[in-house]
């Protein structure tokens, strides 16, 4: 079958500035496909120019056969995308905005269903600018489902949502998932794709690190052991960079971590020992997506609220 969203050698540039500088990668139908990557990488413009919001400089893309930058038209009736804040009128109420939406596609969802299952039910009757953050939030998700897409774009799904929101909001794209529409989720947060993706492109500036499923991710950065712990005295990160078992060293605050082989730990409490520092709050973690991704980048992502 072939890939309902291919993306080759995708360059974009604002100005002087490269947003995008070879970005490539397919997505199957069905799949949840993860954009991941901290911010300013360029996950936003990546998806603009697959929804045909912005053209591309170089590289083609190509949705559902289409090209966005010739069928957007078309492409429009098919793709459901989650609409940036602030897009809709103020005194728009939710309903007649589900309603309105829904009448922009040839077979649309039950918009009351929608707004229940996300929480919207009592908020009918309520103008666009007297929603909550979060409210506005959930009615830009409802949107870009409410023409029953084949595929769904959704673009920092959960910012700005309560925990209980977040996860009611997984619920929902679960069974969006398993009614066989094909998703697209741009995020930086780590939990949500680690629960929500099949696969995952990991971006950073500009350019496609990786994409593998989040297990596979976790797998090849699966360090011996990682290493927490607050240093008595000032420590000097080389001390520990130069040992063979150490793969990488980074600062969460005053709080050292250190990612290495199964012999790490012995490596270090000697090198420790030897300068007199104490490892204080000594620590063994396990692995995570998180990890992967500061190991195949060198950087840390924001990570989301837990
Ligand atoms: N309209 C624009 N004009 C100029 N520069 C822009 C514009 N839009 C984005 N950029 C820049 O392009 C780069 C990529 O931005 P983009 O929004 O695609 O990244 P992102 O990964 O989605 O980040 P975020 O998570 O912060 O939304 C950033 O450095 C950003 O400042």
């Amino acid at each position: 079958m072939p890939p309902v969203i291919e993306v080759r050698d995708l360059h974009k540039r604002y100005g002087d500035k490269v947003a995008v500088e070879d970005v490539s990668f397919t997505v199957q139908e069905g799949e949840v496909f993860g954009i991941l990557g901290p911010n300013g990488a360029g996950k936003t413009t990546t998806v603009e120019c697959v929804e045909g919001l912005r053209r591309q400089d170089r590289g083609e893309i190509k949705v559902l056969g289409l090209d966005p930058r010739h069928d957007r038209a078309e492409l429009t009736r098919l793709l459901g995308v989650q609409l940036q804040a602030g897009l809709l009128p103020d005194r728009l109420q939710v309903a007649e905005a589900l309603e309105l939406y829904g009448s922009f596609y040839p077979r649309p969802a039950d918009w009351r269903e929608l707004m229940h299952g996300l929480g919207l039910a009592d908020k009918a009757k309520t103008r666009y600018a007297k929603l909550s953050g979060g409210q506005k939030q959930r009615l830009s998700i409802a949107l870009a489902l409410v023409g029953s897409p084949r595929v769904a774009i959704l673009d920092e799904l959960t910012t700005g949502l309560d925990p209980q929101a977040r996860r009611d909001t997984w619920e929902l794209i679960e069974g969006v998932r398993a009614r066989g529409v094909t998703i697209v989720l741009v995020t930086h947060f780590m939990e949500e794709a680690e629960r929500l993706c099949d696969r995952l492109a990991l971006i950073d500036a500009g350019r496609v690190v990786t994409v593998d499923t989040p297990a596979g991710l976790t797998e090849r950065a699966r360090v011996g052991q990682r290493i927490q712990f607050r240093p008595s005295r000032p420590l000097d990160d080389r001390l520990l960079t130069a040992l063979p078992d150490v793969s990488a060293v980074t600062r969460r605050g005053e709080l050292v971590i250190v990612d290495g082989s199964d012999n790490a730990l012995n490596a270090v409490t000697t090198v420790l020992a030897r300068n007199q520092i104490v490892a204080e709050r000594l620590r063994v973690e396990q692995a995570s997506l998180e990890d992967a991704f500061v190991q195949l980048t060198g950087k840390r992502l924001e990570s989301g609220p837990r």
